[in-house]
């Protein structure tokens, strides 16, 4: 099995996954769904948290260039962003989706210098909104992003395109056509189920 596949399978089997098929979620985006995964859930079972930060732990050390600073995105982003800065021995900060009011009125909390090259690590991704944000907000500091990584993407049709058009590399470690292919084997959703979330997602208007 792929890393991919078995991460997919360990959220189905810690039960991330959510199904109703009368799209009563609705998403940070708006969006009303028919699933939900809630990669929160990770942080509570040691060995998947560790897999995971070994996984993007891989995903770092093939890029060409080396980060200074692991950024992670408030908030589920910020645990796996520890443990990968941890592994890697390096500083670590978090992003706030906007600016406190009060106190600092700060959007990153810990220390950023310019010119420091960055990786954003966020928990999921749906549009792509709330990473693009923590990137542009790095950016702001001086901050080169050398990418944005996730456990998870739904594939949205226009996400990939708005992550290029802002210029931010973006990869996940697993995403919804492995998740879905993981339902269909544990026959956790019929065949009929998987193809009506795939036109779903493939419809999607953002
Ligand atoms: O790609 P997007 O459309 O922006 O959606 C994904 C975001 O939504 C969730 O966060 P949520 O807003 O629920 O907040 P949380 O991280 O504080 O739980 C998730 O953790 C991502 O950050
Ligand atoms: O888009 C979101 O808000 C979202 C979707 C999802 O499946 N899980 C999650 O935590 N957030």
């Amino acid at each position: 099995m792929s890393v991919e596949q078995k991460i997919a399978a360990d959220l189905h089997r810690i039960g991330a996954v959510q199904i109703k098929t009368d799209h009563s979620f609705t998403w940070t985006s708006g969006i009303k769904s028919p699933i939900y995964c809630d990669n929160r859930l990770t942080m509570s079972y040691p060995d998947i948290r560790e897999k995971i930060a070994d996984a993007f732990v891989t995903m770092i050390k093939q890029l060409d260039e080396k980060p200074d600073v692991i950024a992670g995105c408030a908030t589920a982003g910020i645990p796996h962003a520890a443990w990968v800065a941890q592994k890697l021995h390096l500083p670590m900060v978090y992003v706030r989706s906007s600016a406190k009011a009060h106190g600092k009125k700060n959007q990153i909390e810990g220390a950023i210098t310019k010119g420091q090259k960055s990786i954003v690590i966020e928990d999921l991704i749906s549009t792509g909104g709330s990473s693009i944000k923590v990137a542009d907000a790095l950016q702001q500091e001086k901050a080169e992003v050398l990418g944005v990584f996730a456990i998870f993407s739904y594939g949205l049709p226009k996400t990939k395109t708005s992550f290029n058009e802002e210029g931010y590399r973006v990869q996940t470690i697993t995403d919804f056509d492995r998740l879905i292919e993981v339902l269909v084997e544990n026959q956790t959703i019929s065949l009929k189920e998987k193809n009506d979330l795939i036109s779903w997602r493939d419809q999607l208007v953002l």
